[in-house]
């Protein structure tokens, strides 16, 4: 009653039963509401972006303790990477820019492990001012499909067969050289008579010929090299810093190296052989020009009888 006195006795009733029914429906909505949010690793927060407190209403995969309860502390937590990305998105959306503030960051979980989180909200009140009172949003731990995301990623650039770089993997590596400025080394390396080879023993014979021949080119490496399979029976070695000499005298061991190689079929101990091309990086070159060299150098060495290194 606004004049203070107490309503009849009836319509205190009415409210009374109205009020339980509206928290009836109230318990049910909450209900139906952790139904849909169950296993969902939705967490539903509020920020009020002038106090700086932070509240999350429903924990998820998280213990309480996990989430900042202040904008600061939420704030300490992002991977310095992500975070400035992060920011500019929120503040864009609090300066009322873009229709919602969304973002994909890493933060730093209590036991130290990095977690990442899709998150997203709006601003759902404003003073008179325009200025924001609240901001209501959503986020879900997407780590699990990250590392997924990583691990295909990954396993885009290894050829099943021998677990080296595939096709596309090499190529990243030349760009990423490519941007550096740096200079290397290209050896292109195809087995010679392969299909003859395979007529003769097998696929699957075939198969471990190319596996040995794999292991044999990139085991003695380093971390500046990469070998990989360019396609077929051909593969590709990426020589860092190499020079002609130097890249010479690495590729001069591993062809020997394959000509020592055999692979066992029954009572037959089988061996292939390989020819090779190879050119090293000139100032100014990009990797296609280089690869095309390569090529030619192998074409040199298949035409001149097969079985040994080509340079250009
Ligand atoms: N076993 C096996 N064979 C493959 C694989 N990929 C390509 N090959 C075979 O490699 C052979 C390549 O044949 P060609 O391109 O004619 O070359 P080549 O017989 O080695 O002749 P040269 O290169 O001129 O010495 C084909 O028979 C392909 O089937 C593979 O993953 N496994």
């Amino acid at each position: 009653m606004t004049d203070g006195s107490t309503p009849p006795a009836d319509q205190m009733q009415q409210l009374q039963a109205q009020l339980a029914a509206a928290l009836a429906e109230v318990a049910h909505l909450k209900e139906k509401l952790d139904a849909a949010l169950d296993g969902t690793g939705i967490c539903i927060w509020q920020g009020r972006p002038q106090s700086g407190d932070l509240t999350v209403f429903n924990y998820q995969n998280f213990e309480i303790g996990d989430m900042a309860p202040h904008f600061g502390l939420w704030l300490a937590k992002l991977h310095p990477h992500d975070k400035q990305a992060v920011l500019d998105n929120y503040y864009a959306h609090l300066a009322g820019k873009t229709p919602c503030y969304e973002a994909v960051y890493r933060t730093l979980t209590p036991d130290g492990s990095v977690c990442w989180l899709w998150d997203r909200g709006r601003v759902v009140e404003r003073d008179d001012a325009g200025q924001p009172l609240r901001i209501l949003g959503a986020h879900r731990d997407i780590t699990l499909e990250k590392e997924h995301e990583a691990q295909l990623a990954m396993q885009a650039r290894l050829d099943p067969l021998t677990g080296l770089a595939n096709r596309r993997g090499l190529l990243d590596f030349l760009k990423s050289i490519d941007r550096r400025g740096g200079s290397y080394a290209l050896a292109m390396v195809d087995v010679d008579h392969f299909k003859q080879f395979n007529d003769l023993h097998g696929h699957d014979i075939g198969d471990r010929v190319l596996i040995a021949i794999a292991r044999s080119l990139s085991a003695p490496l380093s971390d500046y090299d990469l070998c990989g399979r360019w396609g077929g029976e051909e593969f590709l070695l990426v020589l860092g810093n190499a020079d002609m000499a130097a890249a010479n005298d690495v590729i001069v061991q591993l062809h020997q190296a394959v000509q020592r190689l055999t692979v066992s079929s029954g009572e037959q101990d089988l061996s292939t052989t390989v020819s090779i091309g190879l050119t090293v990086h000139q100032p100014g070159e990009n990797f296609d020009e280089v690869l095309l060299r390569a090529d030619r150098a192998l074409l040199s060495a298949k035409r001149k009888g097969r079985n040994m290194v080509c340079r250009r």
